[in-house]
């Protein structure tokens, strides 16, 4: 492993340990997230060994929670949950999020919105002042596949985003989510007002989520290269 991937990876993992620690108890009912990051807080609950009821957010949070033998249930047998972990794309000041750098952002949303809190565990590299500080990827747009084009016009002329439809790395075509759908990134050069930005994009018809989590989290957890861990948290 290069320095500075082992660098990201202890930081992800300090980040996992001390967000499990501080917010998960016996007998919650706990949202977990995809991406490389929430893999370290399923260890540490596994480590932990207590009692909890596990809602994913992805055929990778299945999997995830399968694995480490921990209890899987799903929002139609619980539909209020104690505390959602997930990682992020990106932080900003306010602990406004971009989501959905693995195409996840739909059920990461649902999942989410039904928690008392959102918990976010990321590395340094993800915490930013604003929008694009550190994340170039844009914003991750989950569309129905048959609406891509026209979403994709509307998405360029009327906000002037540069929008990419996600293609998959090892088959041919587009990236396909979950929920059967595509991924637009919308790349940007500054968003002056995300929550309007969000709301905006959320109206095109085709359009099924957003990657922009507005005032949905309050607190993140970022891992420094130094080993210790950097605690932002907002009042919602
Ligand atoms: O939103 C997500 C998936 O849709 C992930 O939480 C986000 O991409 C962060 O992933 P990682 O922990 O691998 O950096």
């Amino acid at each position: 492993m290069s320095d500075i991937k082992e660098t990201l990876e202890k930081a992800k993992k300090l980040a996992s340990y001390k967000a499990v620690d501080d917010n998960v108890r016996a007998g919650m009912k706990v949202g977990i997230g995809s991406g490389s990051t929430i893999k370290y807080a399923v260890d540490r609950i596994k480590e932990l060994g207590i009692p909890l009821t596990c809602v994913p957010t992805s055929f990778q949070s299945t999997q995830l929670i399968i694995a480490a033998g921990l209890e899987l249930s799903d929002l139609s047998r619980t539909p209020e949950l104690d505390v959602t972990i997930d990682g992020a794309d990106e932080v900003d000041a306010q602990l406004n999020l971009i989501k959905g750098g693995g195409a996840c952002q739909l059920q990461e949303k649902i999942v989410a919105a039904s928690s008392k809190k959102l918990i976010i565990v990321a590395d340094f590299s993800k915490d930013s002042s604003q929008f694009g500080d550190n994340w170039k990827k844009g914003i991750p747009i989950e569309v129905v596949p048959m609406a891509y084009v026209p979403v994709m016009i509307k998405l360029e002329r009327s906000f002037g985003l540069k929008p990419v439809l996600r293609m998959a790395v090892n088959k041919a075509g587009p990236v396909v989510t979950d929920n059967a759908n595509f991924v637009i990134d919308a790349q940007f050069t500054s968003i002056d007002n995300p929550a309007d930005l969000a709301t905006k994009i959320k109206m095109i018809p085709g359009v099924v989520e957003t990657g922009l989590f507005i005032n949905m989290a309050e607190k993140a957890y970022f891992g420094q290269k130094d080993g210790t861990v950097k605690e932002r948290s907002i009042k919602l």
